[in-house]
């Protein structure tokens, strides 16, 4: 990802780490492993393969029985323990937080404790606060005044205050409803973005693992380190049986994650805007004054010449945005009344649809070779191709004229 800042410290290397906790238990089995700074690594892996002690020995709350952790090339056991935590931000489920501090003074921990003023503090907690999208009013109440995501996000919120380059996640978002999660997910992409830490993140969600990760680390029951790479390296090749299991039945739908559909030839769609007269046949796309796309219409069901209601809409599925992959394209195609996912560009408008087996096509195509470059550039130059294209657009053309 070019837009992270770079020329961050934080790689962080367990060399032949083993962790036996004093009942015997083998927690974590001769992991040699190199965590590359200003990116997220996902340890992920059933429960009890050793994810949460393998993150715990990174900030000493958990020692080594064999081995050794660098940070930066340096033995982690060089310094206090207290000290190498400064540059480590950890957030746990449920977030942790201290029910008798403010949100503001939960945040302020760190800061406060490194030396900073009070008023330097508060600052600094104002400005995280709006960092993880939370509202300044919020700054005043105590966690149990909040939602469950909300707490997760000051979670986050505590873990930046000193600025650490390594992040340390454990289990963050597991205890929240699914909506709030795909929240979340999406606010640490959107930070880890700006901000570009290393962050270590424990999951045993392989979905959420492969969302976030730039690399995944597959850990097998017994702490044994099944598969380190990308995301689209493990679901494509996974090392062995274990990690073709674990990574599951839906691996090939997931692996279109990794197909860009910029490629996918998008046609054009007659529109009519919501409010104006319907004519033609069959779905039709309704759009709003700016040309965001606001549903389906099935004209065949509604009188000809009559305005077209919100109440009349069928709500389209999902949009392909610029930068959209395959398998958005296809749910896209799949999720729409009419079978033609809607395509829009990067400020929302409507730049026509895609047809299902033209996705189709290229989810074979990236199953099979990876690409979908190739295909589509041939593709796009045959005649019955420019034939339908040429009809489309007379008909966007005829429809835009009849609407207005
Ligand atoms: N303090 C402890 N004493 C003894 N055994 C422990 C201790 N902590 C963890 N274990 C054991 O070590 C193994 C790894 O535990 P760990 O919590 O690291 O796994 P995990 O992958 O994070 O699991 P989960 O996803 O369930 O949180 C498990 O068998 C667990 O029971």
């Amino acid at each position: 990802m070019s837009a992270r800042p770079r020329n961050l410290a934080g790689v962080i290397t367990f060399e032949q780490v083993s962790k036996r906790y004093p009942d015997g238990t083998l927690a974590v089995d001769g992991l040699s492993l190199e965590i590359p700074d200003g990116a997220t690594t996902v340890l992920v892996g059933p429960s009890g393969c050793g994810k949460t002690t393998s993150l715990r020995m990174i900030n000493r709350m958990i020692d080594p029985s064999h081995g050794r952790i660098l940070i930066d090339g340096k033995d982690i056991t060089s310094e206090p323990a207290p000290l190498l935590r400064r540059g480590i931000g950890y957030v746990i489920q449920n977030a942790g937080l201290f029910p008798n501090r403010t949100v503001l003074g939960n945040i302020a921990t760190v800061p406060l404790l490194v030396g900073m003023s009070k008023r330097a503090a508060r600052a600094r907690a104002s400005e995280l606060l709006e960092r993880v999208g939370l509202a300044p009013e919020l700054g005043k109440r105590y966690p149990a005044q909040l939602s469950g995501g909300q707490q997760q996000r000051v979670g986050v919120a505590r873990a930046l205050a000193a600025d650490p380059p390594i992040l340390l996640m454990d289990e963050p978002f597991s205890a929240v409803d699914p909506v709030v999660r795909t929240e979340l997910q999406d606010e640490l992409l959107r930070l880890q973005h700006e901000l570009g830490k290393t962050v270590v993140f424990v999951t045993h969600d392989i979905d959420e693992a492969v969302k976030l990760g730039d690399r995944l680390a597959i850990m097998a029951v017994g702490g044994r380190l099944a598969q380190f790479g990308t995301p689209a390296e493990v679901l494509e090749a996974p090392a062995d049986d274990f990690v073709a299991a674990f990574v599951g039945r839906d691996r090939g739908y997931r692996a279109l994650s990794f197909a860009s559909a910029d490629a996918l030839p998008v046609h054009p769609e007659p529109t009519v805007k919501l409010g104006e007269p319907l004519r033609g046949n069959g779905w039709l796309l309704v759009v709003d004054d700016t040309d965001a796309p606001r549903g389906w219409v099935n004209a065949d069901e509604h009188p000809a010449g009559q305005p077209v209601r919100q109440q009349d809409l069928r709500l389209g599925g999902t949009l392909l945005a610029p930068g959209g992959s395959v398998r958005t394209a296809l749910d896209a195609a799949l999720s729409s009344p009419s079978g033609r996912g809607v395509a829009v560009d990067a400020a929302g408008k409507v730049r026509g649809t895609l047809r299902p087996g033209d996705v189709f096509g290229a989810a074979e195509r990236a199953a099979t070779s990876g690409s979908t470059e190739a295909y589509y550039d041939e593709k796009q130059l045959t005649a019955t191709e420019h034939a339908e294209l040429t009809a489309a657009e007379q008909g966007a053309d005829r429809l835009s004229k009849d609407g207005r």
